[in-house]
């Protein structure tokens, strides 16, 4: 983070040198006073769909930015024509630093782990009780990205209807020993006004309320179904922004950054839809940062040898003792289980191993 910030600051301060060289720095210092900031909502082939105030602007990358590029959520400083509209392009002449960066797993068809969304606060996973059945290795490696990325998860479990909520999946158990906050939606009545009626939306829009929070899940899962009762003109604003940008619909596989109708406080969110990301890149990762998410676990790792992985076949961790003292809670033992799952499912780069 800091890091970004400094080359960002280093690329402010680079100024054109002047014809007359005498010229005081400080006049030419502040260089684009009268750049605006906008937010970038989505990215189709190097131009980039900017909502700045309420309107939004199709805008290009300066030059001066170099080999940074905007992601979307990024906040930019925009230049040049901001009226919007196909033949009307503004230019991004910085990024502002990120608040988190989310990034996705490097996959055939591209090498590089690249971030995808900049500045969110949560990542919402979307997992069907059924249909497709759930995956729980996918609902890790997700957790894990968020935790690393510094986002708070949301488990958003869809068609709930679709099972006996008598005999719930073990699933739910492992999630709840984790606590990492759940929905649990469903099918509720007909469409209204041709938006299906789903149980539990308004506590996933109190979830959403004020943040940008990044949607992901599995194709089929209901996220577009939660998507359109969320934000009822998706459908148009997804249009709108191809619209603008002269291109059909579907053919962009970016991100895609969508502003929630507001709260009854008024308070606005975003919800950032995700399509085509499969899985996150989690081979950057360090254990020591997952591990910080158990602060009940933190007094056992004293106890661990130099270097520990804390897994199942470290027979020097000193996590086992700890939670068989029962210094971390009744819950101790499955929240152990919990670290070690994610610890794998980080360390698990066998081929197809996120779509299981
Ligand atoms: N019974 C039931 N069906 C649901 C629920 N949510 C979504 N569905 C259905 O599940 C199917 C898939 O939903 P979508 O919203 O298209 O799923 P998606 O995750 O966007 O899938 P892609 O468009 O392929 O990415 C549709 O037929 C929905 O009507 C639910 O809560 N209950
Ligand atoms: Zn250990």
């Amino acid at each position: 983070m800091s890091r970004l910030a400094n080359r960002y600051d280093e690329s402010d301060v680079r100024v054109r040198p002047g014809r007359r060289g005498s010229r005081p720095r400080t006049k030419e210092r502040p260089r684009h006073e009268d750049a605006v900031i906008g937010t970038v909502v989505t990215v189709d082939r190097g131009r980039y769909t900017v909502r700045v105030e309420d309107h939004t602007v199709i805008a290009m990358r300066a030059r001066e930015l170099g080999r940074k590029a905007a992601v979307v959520g990024d906040d930019v400083a925009l230049v040049g024509d901001l009226r919007g509209g196909p033949d009307r392009l503004a230019r991004i002449v910085r990024i502002e630093p990120r608040r988190s960066v989310l990034r996705r797993t490097a996959d055939d068809t591209d090498p590089v782990e690249r971030v995808i969304v900049a500045n969110a606060d949560q990542l919402v996973v979307v997992t069907a009780l059924a249909d497709p059945e759930p995956r729980p290795r996918m609902i890790d490696r997700c957790l894990v990205a968020a935790y690393d990325a510094g986002l708070d998860p949301l488990l958003v479990l869809t068609k709930a209807d679709r099972i006996d909520l008598d005999d719930p999946p073990a699933l739910l158990a492992a999630y709840t020993a984790l606590e990492v906050p759940m929905v649990v939606t469903s099918f509720t009545g007909e469409p209204v006004d041709g938006i299906q009626q789903i149980g539990a939306v308004e506590q996933v829009r109190e979830y959403l309320s004020g943040r940008v929070s990044v949607l992901v899940g599995h194709s089929g899962v209901g996220k577009s179904t939660l998507v359109n009762a969320l934000v009822p003109d998706a459908d148009r604003a997804t249009g709108h922004v191809n619209d603008v940008t002269g291109r059909g619909r579907h053919t962009s596989t970016s991100a895609i950054a969508l502003e929630l109708p507001p709260d009854e406080a008024g308070t606005r969110g975003w919800i950032v839809d995700t399509p085509g990301v499969r899985s996150f890149g989690l081979a950057h990762i360090d254990i020591d940062r997952i591990v910080t998410h158990f602060p009940d676990m933190a007094g056992g790792l004293e106890d661990c040898p130099r270097g520990c992985t804390h897994d199942d076949d470290a027979p020097e961790c000193g996590l086992d003792a700890w939670v068989e003292g029962g210094h971390a809670g009744a819950a101790g033992r499955a929240r152990l289980d919990s670290l070690r799952r994610l610890l794998h499912a980080r360390g698990d780069t066998s081929h197809g191993a996120h779509n299981r």
